[in-house]
């Protein structure tokens, strides 16, 4: 059979948009019980008694294995050398144990009253089962990275790649939009004594939005298996009955070869101001959508069971806007114009909020909206630009390194912004200590630095630019093969 007959399973429309389908099915779930818990806080205060602060170190529970562990980095090392079936397994599979833990804790009320390392045992477990799932979904993201670009190479890839991530940002929107509803939904009377006196008292059931997370989870296992075959059947139609049997390496060949693709990623420019402008912008948005429900329950006004639903529009624009923008860079190219311009919307959305004037609800619609076609932009560009800085062989490790570095932030700025928020707001914490009515928090400090990373991020996109000049990279050029 000769190569230019040979026909791949990728030349398919229908294989592999079908491949995409599947796996997005698994991304989906992981995005849900990403962000469960953001439209939760005021409830996870007013129930089970969490700070700011508290809040803040759950939150950067996420990036507690995967930076300090090196977990991410491990998982782009295996999915180089094991393949994207096995990986993928594994990190659904994972994914799967973290929430099944998280859930445990906060369905646990026992677990309220004490306290482990320090802090409230409740918060300990559900951190761990948080940071144990993280490793899953991350390096699910990193799988699903790399089974894009082996099926969409020299085809619509950042089209494709935006609409894996719309419907992870679906997963998203879910997350802002359900738990609440949910939780009350599922809420039940108890009798408690308050001055004195029995009294009957509605409780939400804040493990109720986790639950639903479990059974999605669960069904992304699932969709990873058929997917599985899936992949098998593209990597026998790519085999060459001719080509020779690869011989396996030893131990020494092994390591030689990890440490050489290593040393070769970490030496590259590009690959270093992608992973930068990945964590600047990253860390201005993601964390921004844990405390995003919060801001405008307090500087917007709205009510706990509405505040979610501004948050929501967020990712709700970027289901359209994801794969447009894809679609532009496949057929025009312009990829590190994209992210800058993406960089600017960070830095004028996060400004204004952050300025104590025009605290009108539609105006938070309007910043949302603006930050969602942000959100939209940078990846849209960002991840197909990756495979045009890094070889194939090579963009398991890449990719988790990059994803590694933005962990740091993902953990990292959630935890600074709820310091800053106690910090800023004394007020809050003595009237929570004190148990009397408790006063509004001022987010000016907190939107002030996620302004300042879109700040930075417009600055690395820059130097992105100027380093795709030098080096040919073809971040402007299309993707798309004629
Ligand atoms: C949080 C995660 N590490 C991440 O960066 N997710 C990106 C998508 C990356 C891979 C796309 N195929 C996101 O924008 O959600």
């Amino acid at each position: 059979m000769t190569e230019a007959i040979r026909q791949s399973l990728r030349d398919s429309k229908a294989a592999r948009w079908g491949a995409l389908g599947i796996i997005s099915i698994t991304m989906f779930a992981g995005y849900y019980l990403t962000d469960v818990m953001s439209p939760l806080k005021p409830m996870l205060e007013s129930e089970f008694g969490w700070s700011s602060t508290t809040y803040g170190i759950f939150t950067s529970a996420y990036g507690w294995f995967n930076v300090f562990l090196l977990m991410l980095i491990f998982g782009g090392i295996i999915l180089d050398r094991m393949g994207a079936r096995f990986t993928g397994l594994m990190s659904s599979g994972i994914m799967v144990v973290g929430a099944a833990i998280k859930f445990w804790a906060i369905s646990n009320p026992t677990l309220i009253t004490d306290t482990t390392f320090g802090i409230h045992t409740q918060v300990f477990y559900a951190s761990i089962g948080f940071a144990i799932f993280a490793i899953g979904v991350e390096i699910a993201g990193i799988t699903v990275s790399k089974i894009i670009v082996k099926w969409f190479k020299g085809y619509e890839m950042a089209f494709a790649m935006g609409m894996q991530m719309a419907v992870a940002r679906l997963g998203t929107m879910l997350a802002l939009a359900a738990p609440v509803p949910l939780a009350m939904y599922f809420s039940s009377v108890h009798t408690v004594v308050e001055n004195g006196q029995l009294i009957e008292k509605m409780s939400p059931s804040i493990s109720a939005p986790i639950a639903f997370a479990l059974v999605l989870l669960v069904i992304g296992f699932i969709a990873f298996f058929i997917y599985m075959s899936m992949d098998k059947k593209l990597e026998l139609s790519e085999t060459d009955p001719n080509a020779e049997a690869v011989k396996p390496m030893s131990m020494n060949e092994l390591w030689s070869s990890i440490f050489s693709d290593l040393r070769q990623i970490i030496g590259n420019k590009g690959f270093w101001l992608i992973a930068i402008l990945c964590v600047l912008f990253y860390s201005s948005v993601f964390p921004f959508i844990k405390y995003a429900a919060d801001l405008m329950v307090n500087k917007y006004g709205l009510s706990q069971s509405t505040a979610g639903m501004i948050p929501s529009l967020l990712p709700l624009g970027t289901l359209f806007l994801t794969p447009i923008f894809g679609g532009i860079y496949d057929k025009k190219g312009k990829g590190a114009t994209i992210m800058i311009i993406g960089a600017v919307l960070i830095l004028l959305v996060h400004t204004i909020f952050s300025l104590p004037i025009l605290n009108y609800w539609y105006v938070a619609v309007v910043l949302t909206i603006v930050l969602g076609i942000a959100l939209s932009l940078v990846p849209s560009a960002m991840w197909p630009s990756v495979p045009k800085i890094i070889p194939e062989n090579q963009l398991g490790t890449a990719f988790s390194l990059i994803f590694w570095i933005q962990n740091w932030g993902l953990m990292g700025v959630p935890l600074l912004i709820g310091y800053v928020l106690d910090k800023s707001n004394p007020e809050v914490v003595i009237a929570k200590a004190a148990g009397t009515e408790i006063p509004l928090y001022d987010y000016t400090n907190p939107m002030m630095i996620f302004a300042g990373l879109g700040a930075l991020a417009i600055f690395v996109g820059f130097l992105l630019k100027r380093e795709d000049r030098i080096k040919g990279y073809g971040l402007q050029l299309p993707n798309i093969q004629k």
